[in-house]
């Protein structure tokens, strides 16, 4: 197939699995320490201390691409998205979900939400995306979100592993995840309709595949930080959470 060739839908889709398949998180080494019972309760905090910001700021950028979306029906969909992550004023959302992780972990909450403990580099990855949501294409941002795809996975691993590994990590504080089970695969289905219908050229199938690399790699930066500061060499930087 030619480099300038519309992808059949079903392909376009099958490199993006495969792009998941090379560079998600789920490869990172520090997923690996984490869900293998091999790190501090310290490290688990700092780790769930940072990814904090991540949640805070999902409904930001949500919110930004809600404002460009040219339909009702597209607004809808997500707006979705908005009340899974703030909540709708009688259940709590997955930012609330999150606090109810860190409080689980012995965070003080008022220190956790300052973000004065947070890594410029979580930092850093963070805002990426939510500029990348704010000022890239609509087609882009949409997605931007389908990592998600590969989140169950991730996510299974991950709750698992800690319940058997730590003593000081129980199914309520794991809580959050148990939703993010059915949210994600609805996101996706969602998002993956739209990036195999919407493309008219290969130029933006490419864009699409794109953006799915940049959102890959800012959630490995993410935990490239975390590694950095708290696992090996283990230096944090100057005013981040120390233990
Ligand atoms: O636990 C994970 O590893 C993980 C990964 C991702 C992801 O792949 O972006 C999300 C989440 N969790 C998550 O909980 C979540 O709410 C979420 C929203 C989004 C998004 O891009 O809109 N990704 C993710």
């Amino acid at each position: 197939m030619s480099d300038t060739a519309l992808l059949p839908p079903e392909e376009l889709e099958a490199r993006l699995r495969a792009i998941g398949a090379e560079r998600y998180h789920i490869l990172h080494p520090f997923h690996h320490l984490l869900h293998g019972g091999r790190l501090s309760k310290a490290q688990v905090q700092a780790w769930a201390l940072n990814r904090y910001y991540y949640q805070a700021s999902i409904p930001a950028k949500d919110a930004s691409l809600v404002a460009r979306l040219p339909t009702p029906e597209l607004r809808r969909e997500w707006r979705r998205r908005l009340v899974d992550h703030d909540g709708d004023g009688s259940h709590p959302g997955g930012v609330e979900r999150w606090l109810r992780l860190t409080d689980g972990l012995g965070l003080d909450r008022d220190y956790v939400v300052s973000l004065e403990g947070l890594l410029p580099g979580t930092r850093y990855a963070v805002d990426a995306y939510v500029n990348f949501v704010k000022y890239r294409s609509v087609l882009e941002a949409v997605a931007s979100s389908l990592t998600e795809m590969f989140s169950p996975d991730i996510i299974s691993q991950r709750v698992s592993g800690m319940l058997r590994n730590y003593d000081f990590v129980s199914a309520e504080t794991l809580a959050y995840f148990t939703p993010r089970l059915t949210q994600a695969p609805q996101d996706v289905a969602f998002a993956m309709d739209y990036v195999k219908r919407v493309p008219a050229t290969r130029a933006e199938q490419e864009q699409v595949m794109a953006a799915l690399r940049f959102k890959c790699d800012l959630l490995w930066a993410q935990l490239d930080a975390l590694h950095f500061a708290y696992v090996e060499p283990a230096l944090p930087p100057p005013g981040a959470y120390r233990p």
